[in-house]
């Protein structure tokens, strides 16, 4: 999966990667160079006195130096702004991805684990892209070139290094094949602990309300321990690592050093020898570090790219259309054909079979019980979701068929739950039409009984807008809500019990003034409040995802018992007439 996710998204940088392979190339060779010049300084200017000797190649060890810093550098360069541009790229990705999910899609994965997926999960991947960068090239010749310059400085001591590399090699790897399943569980308990985050974030007030802080509290000290607990476990292996090779590192030192001295003793080999052999030593030992440690980031990074797949490999099941249509002929007629939606794992559908035809000029409501299917029916127009059988027709068209940019400005829903984005009560109205002048925000305004309220506010239109709206009350998150459909001039408006937060006076100046505003229009209203939608030219009703009955207020109220149930709940036989 990462060597999957690195092809796809390395492609555009073979240029820079190429290049830093060749400085890391550089610098590594005079790395490897500079122990051997020291020791020829050793052995033939100060063992013999030679004082010009001394500056010649001291003066090459300078130029050597500077050559491997000025490789180093670049290549640090190159691979930090090609490991960042990855990161852009995937964290792109995944976010075009994202937004063409469904509902079905995001209701599948969350979005707290889609956030950590498009930013820790990247970040991993990057972390490790700019490591390999730098030692993926610089390590293996390291090692192997280090070896082979311990065998040029002498071969009989070089046997240390036979027992050394294979030791150090088992003993690392042994530890890194116990890390990865840890770092699985690491990122899955960071995706709970953002979940449970999120959630008393998003439902504080309701916590608050029932005084639950304290089994919350315990609840996010529950999944905090969890990702303590498996971070700890990682980090004492990883802390395990160093003492296993600096162990290594030491005892090798030490038989070198004694066996170097016997061979100097001896007179088999020279003093400088044995002071390159040990910088070379040195080389070795920090090639197979730095390899461990790029090592040790690999599982964590493989899972991370896995997760990243995951969410990259997965379609919407709402498929934009091959080759959509671009233009409607007729303007917002809205038909809903035998539709059958069924939730995902869900055994029985929520709508069977329902019929529908909305028509310009006239304002078509849906009533129901709770959960009679009303906001699903809704949701299948703008294609938050697609039917599961049967079809929704906009102006004859298959709404599977247009074009989503058509599909945007022809339909209109304003949601159950109005979101409003951090910004000011401009920048939301205008979410649909950038270009409104704000004579057609404070028309819409007006229109959505929220004039008053936003010329109240202290900047108007240009008063900030918190996140999720929070900043304004229930009601007034709706009004704006409505406001911005209205600058937006769909050709279909679809209000999902959009009026519940009103009290009655706003909600029929709201209807009054929403009639002559959508007069040539198709508008579409759900609401649980019987005056809201009396007026109708058509209510359908709803019962458990089947339409019981389709007619106006007093054709209803003469022929259909559940209508007639809804209506007396909460109205008189008198008020009802
Ligand atoms: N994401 C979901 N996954 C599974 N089932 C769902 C999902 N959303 C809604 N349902 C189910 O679908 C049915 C219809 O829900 P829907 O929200 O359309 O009802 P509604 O008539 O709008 O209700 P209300 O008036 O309370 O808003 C309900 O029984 C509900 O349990």
């Amino acid at each position: 999966m990462l060597i999957k996710l690195l092809r796809a998204h390395l492609g555009p940088y073979k240029k820079p990667i190429v290049l830093l392979v060749l400085l890391q190339l550089l610098q590594t060779c005079a790395t490897l160079y500079l122990p051997s010049l020291n020791a020829d300084i050793i052995d033939n200017g100060v063992v013999k006195g030679d004082a010009g000797y001394i500056l010649e190649f001291g003066g090459l060890m300078i130029a050597v130096s500077v050559l491997q810093v000025l490789c180093n550098v670049g290549a640090v360069f190159y691979g930090a702004r090609t490991a960042s541009a990855l990161g852009r790229d995937v964290r792109a990705a995944v976010f075009d991805r994202v937004q063409s999910f469904s509902a079905r899609e995001l209701g599948r994965f969350g979005a707290p684990s889609l956030i950590t997926r498009t930013t820790n999960d990247v970040q991993q991947v990057q972390m490790l892209v700019l490591m390999s960068f730098t030692l993926m090239v610089s390590a293996p010749i390291m090692c192997i070139g280090g070896i082979i310059m311990a065998l040029g400085q002498d071969v009989p001591l070089s046997a240390v290094l036979l027992a050394v590399v294979p030791v150090l090699g088992i003993s690392v790897s042994l530890i890194v094949k116990r890390m990865r399943p840890l770092f699985r569980t690491m990122q899955e308990r960071l995706d709970t602990v953002n979940r449970v985050l999120r959630e008393q974030i998003t439902g504080n007030r309701v916590i608050r309300a029932f005084v639950r802080d304290g089994y919350e509290e315990e609840r996010f000290r529950g999944a905090n321990t969890e990702l303590t607990d498996v971070s700890v476990a990682t980090g004492r292996l990883m802390a395990l690592m160093f003492p296993t090779v600096m162990t290594v590192v030491n005892l090798s030192s030490v038989a070198v050093v004694w066996f170097g001295a016997h061979r100097i003793d001896s007179g088999g080999m020279q003093i400088g020898a044995l002071t390159a052999f040990l910088a070379y030593l040195m080389q070795i030992v920090m090639a197979v570090m730095m390899a461990t440690f790029m090592f040790m980031m690999v599982p964590r990074a493989e899972v991370c790219a896995e997760r990243i797949e995951e969410v990259l490999g997965t379609d919407s099941s709402v498929v934009p259309p091959v080759s959509p249509v671009t233009e409607l002929r007729r303007h917002g007629q809205l038909e809903v054909r035998g539709a059958e939606f069924r939730y995902p794992g869900a055994e029985e559908p929520v709508l069977r079979a329902v019929d529908l035809v909305a028509r310009p000029g006239e304002t078509t409501a849906i009533i129901g019980s709770t959960g009679s299917g009303k906001s699903t029916l809704l949701g299948l127009v703008p294609r938050l979701f697609d039917v599961t059988d049967g079809e929704v027709l906009v102006d004859g068209e298959d709404v599977r068929t247009l074009d989503p940019v058509l599909l945007a400005k022809t339909v209109s829903l304003v949601p159950q739950k109005p979101y409003l984005f951090s910004g000011t009560v401009a920048t939301n109205l205008r979410y649909g039409n950038p270009d409104a002048t704000d004579e057609e925000l404070w028309h819409a305004l007006e229109v959505a009984q929220a004039k008053e309220f936003v010329a109240g506010l202290e900047h108007g239109l240009e008063a900030p807008i918190a996140q999720g709206g929070t900043n304004v009350s229930g009601g007034q998150r709706q009004r704006l809500a409505i406001a911005r459909t209205l600058v937006q001039r769909p050709e279909i408006y679809l209000f999902d019990d959009s009026f519940s937060a009103l009290d009655y006076a706003t909600d029929a100046a709201l209807r009054a003034a929403l009639a002559r505003e959508t007069a040539a229009a198709t508008v579409v209203i759900v609401a649980q409040r019987v005056s809201t939608i009396r007026d109708a030219d058509r209510i359908l009703v709803l019962d458990e995802g089947r339409v019981v009955g389709s007619g106006t207020h007093h054709e209803l109220m003469g022929g259909n018992e559940t209508y007639r149930e809804i209506v007396l709940s909460q109205l008189t036989e008198a008020e009802a007439a």
